[in-house]
């Protein structure tokens, strides 16, 4: 090192990047987050009993029915978001409005993510709660034609990265603590995240050889999802438009004014 005590990469005092292990605080909030993950993972039996069924007939009536039962199925897992949020260390230590303000942003983000953990390669399908596949052809039938290719991809893609739970759980807690308009304690938000992001970055280094560049492809994923979310607000706009009521509940937390 040179004479004023900077390495050669510029870090101060010699603290280069070591290989860190997962502390024991780290470790119960990964396998803390895995267990709600699992916990608030699917809606229950009886919940989906009550929702319309996805029907599988091709009229008009069968696409009205479709986009009825996606949009239950919404409902329902919206609720178990809001669930598991309730359970990861530190969300209660922020405002009601700053909880409320996160959920909302990042509830349609959770979802992608949610679906791409139950996407089936070998069927190109999503098979949700109930063991219903949705495919490409029958989820476009559902009057939202245009996004189908994109869920689908980006559930391709997520695939192929091989996420595992611990990675899935941390994924999701990170984009729940993302930076969104409006937040009272935004600094107080991002320094929640930046703990997150840095246990996801310690077990992604002790797990999976370092020349994957894993960690950094999992980051990537937080950008994509940001998108996703927003084609998905911009829909909802233009299904105002199409005067395609969407329940007062999605129209509520996706923040749907009413034009009327
Ligand atoms: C009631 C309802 N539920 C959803 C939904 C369904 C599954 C996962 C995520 C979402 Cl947000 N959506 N959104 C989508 O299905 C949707 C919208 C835009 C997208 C997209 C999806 C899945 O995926 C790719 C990017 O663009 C809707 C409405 C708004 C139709």
């Amino acid at each position: 090192t040179n004479n004023n005590n900077n390495n050669w990469n510029g870090s101060q005092n010699g603290d280069v990047e070591i290989a860190r292990k997962l502390t024991n605080e780290q470790d119960e909030i990964i396998k803390k987050l895995v267990f709600y993950q699992d916990e608030f993972e699917s809606p229950s039996e009886d919940d989906i009993k009550k929702i319309a069924p996805f029907p599988y007939g091709d009229d008009e009536d069968d696409n009205k029915r479709r986009f009825q039962h996606i949009t239950e199925m919404t409902i329902l897992t919206v609720q178990l978001i809001v669930e598991f949020s309730k359970r990861v260390p530190f969300f209660d230590k922020l405002f009601r409005d700053d909880q409320i303000t996160l959920l909302k942003a990042c509830s349609s983000e959770v979802m992608m993510l949610r679906c791409s953990r139950k996407y089936d390669i070998k069927t190109d399908s999503i098979v949700y709660a109930n063991n219903q596949p949705y495919t490409r052809q029958n989820y476009s039938s559902a009057c939202i034609a245009y996004v189908a290719d994109t869920l689908f991809n980006f559930c391709r893609r997520m695939h192929m990265l091989k996420v595992d739970n611990a990675e899935y759980a941390l994924l999701t807690t990170i984009v729940i603590f993302s930076d969104r308009p409006h937040l009272l304690e935004p600094h107080k938000v991002e320094e929640i995240q930046e703990k997150y992001i840095e246990i996801l970055r310690i077990y992604v280094e002790t797990r999976r050889p370092p020349n994957k560049c894993h960690f950094a492809k999992l980051l990537g994923i937080l950008t994509e999802l940001r998108t996703l979310g927003n084609i998905n607000s911009e829909m909802c706009v233009s299904l105002k438009v199409q005067n395609k009521k969407l329940p007062p509940f999605l129209a509520e937390i996706w923040d749907i004014q009413d034009f009327s």
